[in-house]
């Protein structure tokens, strides 16, 4: 239907489901589907030529904001939580307190170095960040078909938001839920906003923000992008869901993890460092393709 799907990247557990899935949103039309995409690592590549690209944390650890010393710091918390947060043998409700314990210490580091917010524009830039392939097309169609798009991040809101602007992609159908750093009335970073958001505690920030979901109850057709499982809860706040495709980037820990993401991804896409898919699909949903 989408030769997109013959991918040799592309695993799915139950084709003929994805059809159907597939089907009936594009009878329903594209006025009825709304996208909520994980960001760091699902709209973010995770290598270029053999090398890790940045998450959002990463780009601020990497920056000529940080001290040397702070900088080594969270290298070993990212070194001790890391494998943590992809280990499949370890079960979410075992993982969950060590990923609080991650994001707090790191952000309590962060809020020690004095960042100034009129930096992050300049540390974006001279980052390494980048964006999967194809995400021009990705954002500008869906902003073309006003298609709503929620980026749901438990990376750092200021940075993501930069990233998406420098791309010229930051549209009107955009709106983003992450973890916002608090500046000081000189610009200082003083804290993190509101309740945090990380890896395994998406549903909670999805039934936090009611308001957005009410406003798209309209929309119950929703397309999912995620790269984790924990990515897996964002359209829990979605109101009288109808369809929802699942399509997941298994970027790392192929082997160990594959049929865990089969089991709950529709689509799983292997080491793909590129929107193609997602693509193809938002273009046969708008009769594009
Ligand atoms: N100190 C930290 C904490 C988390 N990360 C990574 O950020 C990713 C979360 O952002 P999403 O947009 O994917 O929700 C997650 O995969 C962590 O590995 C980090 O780099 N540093
Ligand atoms: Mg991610």
């Amino acid at each position: 239907m989408i030769p997109e799907l013959s991918n040799p990247s592309v695993l799915m557990k139950d084709p003929q489901r994805v059809q159907e899935i597939l089907e009936s949103m594009m009878k329903a039309g594209s006025n009825t589907v709304q996208v909520i995409s994980d960001f760091d690592m699902t709209l973010t590549r995770f290598a270029y030529n053999g090398k890790r690209c940045p998450t959002c944390h990463n780009i601020l650890d990497n920056s000529k904001l940080i001290t040397n010393e702070c900088r080594e710091k969270l290298k070993e918390l990212l070194n001790t939580y890391y494998p943590i947060e992809i280990d499949s043998a370890r079960s979410i409700e075992e993982k969950l307190p060590l990923m609080v314990q991650w994001w707090t210490k790191a952000h309590e580091l962060l809020v020690q170095q004095e960042i100034k917010k009129d930096l992050l524009a300049m540390v974006v830039r001279e980052s390494d960040a980048m964006l999967r392939e194809g995400y021009q097309l990705f954002f500008d169609h869906l902003h073309e078909h006003s298609i709503p798009l929620l980026i749901f991040s438990a990376g750092i809101g200021d940075i993501l938001e930069e990233v998406v602007r420098q791309a010229g992609v930051f549209h009107s159908n955009v709106k983003v839920f992450s973890n916002y750093m608090d500046f000081d009335e000189t610009g200082v970073l003083k804290a993190f906003k509101g309740e945090l958001i990380h890896i395994y505690n998406k549903r909670e920030g999805a039934l936090l923000n009611t308001g957005h979901f009410q406003e798209l109850r309209t929309r119950p057709n929703v397309l999912l992008l995620g790269d984790s499982l924990g990515d897996l809860t964002m359209a829990d706040g979605v109101q009288d869901m109808e369809n929802i495709l699942k399509i997941g980037f298994l970027n790392d820990k192929v082997e160990e993890r594959k049929q865990s993401y089969l089991d709950s991804y529709d689509i799983v896409l292997v080491k793909d460092e590129t929107l193609e898919v997602p693509n193809a699909i938002m273009l046969y949903l708008t009769g594009n393709k």
